[in-house]
């Protein structure tokens, strides 16, 4: 993992992710690993998502001038959008942008659709692509131009209340997303001056990359009634008079497959979770020159109890020696292998290889061996979730003295300390130790780290959060 960068973009390439040699930067081609492998992720994510929210489908285009309405987000966004200009041979009076994310292709349509307290709340969800025109260094998967996953969610609701309650559930949903991928996760409140353009204040989730750099894989943000007003989405109260809604949007992206390949990674390939693995297991037929038929009719028959059991199984019938194999099958993260050579048949015996731990286990085929194999896929899932979850709390440390904060960084920690919580004093310390504030943390109540001191690390006012400071992506 030394050098993590290349690992990533050879992993992508060999195990084949995506191709990242599409002429244009920043956008890739989705081959058929890689597309199976996103659309279990997405099945996951729409099974989370459709208990509470409806999944809907906006335009890709937004008119100019609805971009341009509010002001504060369009500033944000104003050096990322891409514009189309002409329909054929002739030029549009109106240009349209190409959706960098959808608040202003919704909310227009949402002022019309809200019109009595009884519509709230709303809960809408789609699963699009959306276009950044990223100035900084754009990475497959990690920073694009084109965000093939874009998954956002927005809300709608008569009161702050409500819109605090929903933070908190969409919060709640992200955590069992990440969870069911295995991917380890810190919460922190942006600072002021890094939050969603035009939102009241953003939830972040960051995770750790092998480099020791920090990835912010999904945003929860509260957008109070600033966007209502400016789009005019009120409803009417049950005393007839008129309010501005309050809003909510959450948004995930391709980085959430790019964590999973990077986190529970080794270095003989991937280490897919069997939830969203596309082959959650490979028979492979150990053939000598005699005996092979035998050893391929008794794998062709487990492949069809496996399958009757929903679950996703191959052969490896390449006629090709038996180490490719193991190494192809490897490199694919492939959750278990089974392996079956003439001797095994004659005992009526197989192997199964753990691909997270390498593990061997002798399995009875004349056993209810699929129950078996089920409980493996959890302990899988279960260990690839742990191991990632005790890496990155290895890696979070706390200091109060901020000299030290950037040498701890460099070794690939995250900092927990004491700050006052003031913008210049914030700015000062990003200023010094060349890295980003995560942020203060909420919700991580599960691994919270209490306020190590009184005294801000910086200035010597009181200390009112544990924030978190990181190298980020
Ligand atoms: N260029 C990019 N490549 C990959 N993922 C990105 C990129 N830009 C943002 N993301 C991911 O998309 C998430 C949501 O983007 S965002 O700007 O923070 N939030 C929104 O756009 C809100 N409308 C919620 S949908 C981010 O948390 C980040 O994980
Ligand atoms: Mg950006
Ligand atoms: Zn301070």
């Amino acid at each position: 993992m030394e050098d993590f960068s290349q690992w990533f973009h050879n992993i992508l390439e060999e195990a084949r992710i995506i191709d990242s040699r599409y002429p244009i930067k920043g956008m890739s081609v989705w081959l058929p690993n890689g597309f199976k492998l996103r659309k279990h992720i997405l099945e996951s994510l729409r099974s989370l998502f459709d208990k509470d929210h409806e999944e809907v489908l906006f335009p890709l285009l937004i008119p100019e001038d609805e971009l341009a309405k509010e002001g504060i987000h369009v500033k944000g966004f104003e050096d990322e959008v891409y514009w189309i200009t002409h329909g054929g041979q002739s030029e549009l009076n109106k240009k349209l942008a190409i959706r960098p994310t959808s608040e202003t292709a919704m909310y227009p349509m949402f002022s019309l659709w809200v019109r009595s307290h009884t519509d709230l709340p709303m809960k809408f969800y789609q699963v699009v692509n959306t276009f950044r025109y990223e100035t900084k260094h754009t990475r497959p998967l990690i920073r694009v131009r084109e965000i093939t996953t874009f998954k956002e969610a927005h809300t709608i609701h008569a009161t702050k209340e409500e819109s605090d309650d929903q933070i908190k559930e969409a919060v709640r949903n992200y955590k069992e997303f990440l969870n069911l991928l295995g991917i380890p996760y810190l919460i922190s409140k942006r600072p002021v001056w890094d939050k969603f353009p035009g939102a009241d204040y953003t939830m972040a989730f960051d995770t750790l990359f092998p480099d020791g750099k920090t990835l912010q894989i999904g945003t929860v943000h509260n957008l109070g009634q600033t966007f209502a007003k400016t789009f005019d989405i009120t409803y009417e109260t049950s005393d007839s008079t008129h309010e501005h809604a309050y809003q909510t949007c959450a948004g995930l992206s391709d980085r959430v497959i790019a964590s999973v390949i990077a986190i529970h990674g080794d270095k003989k390939g991937l280490r897919l979770p069997p939830l969203i693995a596309p082959n959650q297991l490979t028979i492979i037929p150990i053939i000598f020159k005699d005996g092979g038929d035998e050893v391929i009719a008794k794998c062709e028959e487990i492949e069809t109890v496996l399958k009757s059991q929903d679950i996703r199984v191959n052969i490896d019938k390449r006629d090709i020696r038996a180490g490719k194999k193991f190494y192809d099958y490897e490199l694919s993260g492939t959750p278990l292998r089974l392996e079956l050579g003439p001797r095994d048949l004659k005992n009526n015996k197989a192997i199964l290889v753990r691909r997270d731990t390498l593990e061997k286990i002798e399995i009875n085929l004349n056993e209810d061996y699929v129950s078996k194999i089920k409980v493996l896929f959890e302990e899988i899932s279960n260990n690839l979730r742990l191991q990632a979850q005790k890496n990155m709390e290895s890696n979070l440390v706390i200091t109060d003295n901020l000299d030290d904060v950037k040498g701890l960084i460099d070794n690939g920690k995250i900092v927990s300390f004491s700050w006052c919580g003031d913008e210049e004093c914030g700015k000062s310390i990003e200023e010094i130790t060349d890295m980003d504030i995560l942020g203060t943390q909420h919700f991580n109540t599960d691994k919270s780290i209490d306020l190590n001191s009184d005294k801000c690390i910086h200035c010597d006012k009181k200390s009112k959060y544990s924030a978190l400071i990181a190298k980020t992506y």
